[in-house]
């Protein structure tokens, strides 16, 4: 392929246990036919022994990374069943950090056709493009990025692909949506990263970006085109350049069936593990939740959506919206926004500060004293960015800060968990974007947590598809968000942990995915009226019923 000129492909169909399965057949007409493909003693469960063991032998998460990419060509099914079982280990591999690593190298690594290019060359013909997906009839969630701000790595372009494929293995292990029903879609419309334009393997179109209002035009004839295609299709908008990401959801949310996980998702992941958080604050001051004072370091599309998310769930805890917005101030790279400042763009406008007079605050430390936040949300890709004085002066004003340092990947983390936890000796309520190991202290063990919308978007995305629902609505996020801070094992509360264990993700996804149905009944967007009549309990049965497993017979409407 190029990507390019063959805009669309494909996703793997050999199943190796199909395979093994039709030689099977072929060794009792023919067994020396057998004997010659296959070892006469082949165990699919040493094969899995052995699988991991060569993985595990790789010396870095890019060869892991390569590695695990064949697996899923050779033998889907175990691959996904791999993953189901190891998703501490395996995540991190096929999503952030190492994922990272995939996109930025992505011309370079790239082995085969595993997704669909849409490219600005198709403009006037995207419909013709995307017909030829080959499982049409089948797709039902789609992972949509233009490549323009890959996690915090900035314009990748074409590059950007793995970012969808990643969460579609999210969606497939994390949700049982089964593999067919996935299309990841990279929007190949250039890109402004000169390296890429320079690298004669460079994978995507050779051209800026597109004008605005020719990107906009893209969009409109794009999602017409998905509509008309795959009229089951949930859209799942990612890792799109800030403007764009409020721009496109606020355009289609209303017309289409569509979500961005960005601002969305990491709105109602924030929101779960904020408020297990400061549940865990407050059992050390007493405070309580009206009197979080929240500062995000960041104000982007991640940063603006948590904030907006978070002043949801105040006014619906009763407060009024002018006292939700007091407790929440943000930071860019100028400093504290406040609304005297010249050329504010237009997402930093409700949350910049009327009551600051002095002059512009652009030092965190000085702001951290001036605003004396409870807690620390970092939405910034700025490496380092909470420093021992910034963590000195959080301590300063809180016996237990919360301190999230939510950016991806890992290379970008405001603050690593072990600087975190030396200098705040072990007090800090921690959850960052990318995984981090566990502290051992006295026999005692300390989990961060991990703030990533990974836990969310499964369970939103197969609620928004059971219930059928035409539209995903703000109640619907909200309903995620709280159902996973639920979701909490009375062990995993006594652990300290402010998210769920990851290998428990298909039990939270199930849960989230019934918040999900109900808030879609309540808001009268769903389609599927017999599961209104359902108690609860049955309805989370017909969920988990739904998911699809790894290895067993297709019988999943999914
Ligand atoms: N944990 C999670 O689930 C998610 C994490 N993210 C991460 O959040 C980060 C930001 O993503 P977006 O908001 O989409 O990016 P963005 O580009 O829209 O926003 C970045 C923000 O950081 C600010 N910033 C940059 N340099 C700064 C500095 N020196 N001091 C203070 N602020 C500074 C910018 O002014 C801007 O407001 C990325 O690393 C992304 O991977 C994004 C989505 C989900
Ligand atoms: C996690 C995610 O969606 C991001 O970093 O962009
Ligand atoms: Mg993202």
């Amino acid at each position: 392929m190029t990507a390019v000129a063959s805009p669309a492909l494909a996703v793997p169909t050999h199943d190796f246990s199909d395979m093994q399965a039709q030689l099977n057949v072929a060794a009792k007409a023919a067994p020396r036919i057998f004997s010659r493909v296959s070892p006469p003693h082949f165990s699919q469960t040493i094969h899995r022994a052995r699988t991991l063991n060569q993985l595990r032998s790789k010396n870095n998460g890019l060869e892991k990374y390569i590695y695990l990419n064949g697996l899923k060509e050779r033998d889907q099914g175990l691959f996904y069943s791999l993953l189901y079982e190891n998703m501490p280990e395996m995540v991190p591999i096929l999503y952030t950090p190492t994922v990272g690593d995939a996109c930025q190298n992505y011309s370079h690594i790239w082995r085969r056709p595993e997704g669909l290019y849409v490219s600005i060359g198709d403009k006037g013909r995207i419909r013709e493009v995307l017909s030829t997906w080959p499982n049409l009839r089948d797709a039902r969630i789609a992972v949509v990025t233009d490549g323009s701000r890959i996690l915090g790595l900035g314009d990748l372009g074409a590059n950007g692909l793995p970012i969808s494929i990643g969460k579609l293995d999210l969606y497939i292990a994390g949700a049982g949506i089964r593999p067919l029903s996935t299309v990841p879609i990279c929007l190949d419309l250039g890109t402004n990263t000169q390296k890429y334009l320079d690298d004669p393997l460079y994978i995507g179109v050779r051209r800026p970006r597109p004008s605005t209002e020719e990107m906009d035009e893209f969009m409109e004839e794009f999602m017409e085109a998905m509509t008309e295609v795959f009229p089951n299709l949930l859209v799942q908008f990612e890792d799109f350049s800030t403007d764009n990401a409020f721009r496109y959801l606020a355009k289609f949310r209303a017309q289409y069936k569509c979500f961005n996980d960005d601002v969305q998702g990491t709105g109602a992941v924030v929101l779960s593990g904020f408020l297990n958080a400061a549940r865990l604050s407050a059992q050390a001051s007493g405070r309580p939740l009206s009197e979080q004072r929240i500062l995000f370091f960041g104000a982007g599309s991640a940063g603006t959506g948590v904030a907006k998310q978070l002043l949801s769930f105040f006014k619906f805890l009763g407060m009024s919206e002018a006292d939700a917005t007091k407790q929440i101030w943000t930071v860019d790279s100028k400093g504290l926004i406040t609304a005297d400042r010249k050329g504010l763009q237009e997402h930093k406008k409700f949350f910049a500060r009327t009551d600051y007079e002095g002059p512009p605050l652009t030092n965190l430390v000085d702001i951290i004293n001036y605003v004396k936040p409870t807690a620390l949300l970092g939405l910034s890709t700025m490496r380092n960015a909470f420093s021992k004085e910034v963590i000195d002066a959080m301590m300063a004003h809180n016996e237990r800060p919360i301190v999230f340092p939510l950016s991806n990947p890992v290379s970008l983390s405001e603050i690593d968990y072990d600087d975190a936890f030396e200098w705040t000796n072990g007090k800090v309520i921690f959850a960052s974007g990318s995984p981090y190991r566990a502290i051992t202290r006295d026999s005692k063990t300390f989990e961060p947590g991990q703030g990533n919308n990974m836990y969310v978007f499964p369970g939103i995305g197969l609620g928004a598809l059971l219930s059928k629902a035409s539209r995903v609505t703000d109640t619907m996020i909200e309903q995620a968000s709280v159902a996973l801070a639920s979701s909490l094992t009375k062990e995993e509360t006594a652990a300290g942990l402010v998210y769920p264990r990851l290998d428990r993700i298909r039990d939270i996804s199930a849960r989230i995915s019934l918040a999900v149905i109900r808030a879609a009944q309540n808001a009268n967007v769903d389609n599927s009226p017999a599961l209104r009549h359902v108690t609860d309990n049955t309805l989370l049965a017909y969920i988990k019923e739904q998911m699809w497993q790894p290895h067993a017979t297709e019988t999943s409407n999914m």
